[in-house]
């Protein structure tokens, strides 16, 4: 029985482009993001999976992303679950300033522990921890044991929603995960057994 988890940050946001913070604000994807989102779903088509299930966040980029992979593989019919609990992480009072910026103003060393170390929050906002503190959650309570049963479950979120599900399924240190960069609209497709644990981890 298959039991597979694919992950997808979005494609690529008005606001990547523009380098600006984002977090929870709710711009929509760029023409480059568009086809990021169609380049996923038919990398996944070409596989053949048959999806019994999607979750999304509550940020209409993760969502669009979501339409458009289906649209590409000819999926009409599906249920999508949305929830915030998927957003990206919440970056306070940074979302909205350009990270260059940032950096002249805070200095290098300081904008890169908000963005990059496990548990410091950037003012206002939540660290990664606390972002995997909702996001894990969330995961073992809804999407998991929808895993467990049997099928393939896509997922569409962020960069560190996704951050805090990587680590917590590969089992990386906070140092690991934090080096990791997630590509925008490529896929990765976990196999899992039957406790949840990853059997096998492919990036497309
Ligand atoms: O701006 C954001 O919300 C995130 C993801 O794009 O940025 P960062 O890479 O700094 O975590």
């Amino acid at each position: 029985m298959d039991r597979r988890l694919i992950l997808v940050r979005h494609g690529q946001s008005e606001w990547n482009l523009k380098n600006l913070f984002t977090g929870w604000k709710n711009p929509g994807l760029t023409d480059k993001g568009i086809e990021e989102a169609k380049e996923a779903g038919q990398l996944l088509k070409s596989r053949g999976y048959e999806i019994e299930l999607c979750y999304t966040s509550a940020l209409k980029r993760a969502q669009h992303t979501l339409d458009l992979m289906l649209e590409e593989m000819g999926i009409t019919n599906m249920t999508i679950i949305r929830h915030q609990d998927l957003n990206e992480r919440d970056y306070g009072d940074l979302a909205g300033l350009n990270k260059d910026d940032a950096r002249e103003k805070w200095g290098d060393e300081q904008v890169h522990i908000w963005r990059r170390s496990y548990d410091t929050p950037p003012p206002g906002g939540e660290s990664l921890k606390d972002t995997a503190d909702r996001v894990l959650p969330y995961y073992k309570r809804e999407i998991e044991p929808r895993v467990l049963d049997g099928g393939t479950i896509l997922v569409a979120a962020h960069g560190n929603s996704l951050r805090a599900l990587v680590m917590a399924l590969e089992g990386l240190s906070p140092e690991e995960i934090l080096k990791r960069e997630i590509a925008t609209g490529k896929p990765i497709i976990y196999d899992l057994n039957e406790s949840g644990k990853v059997l096998k981890v492919e990036n497309i």
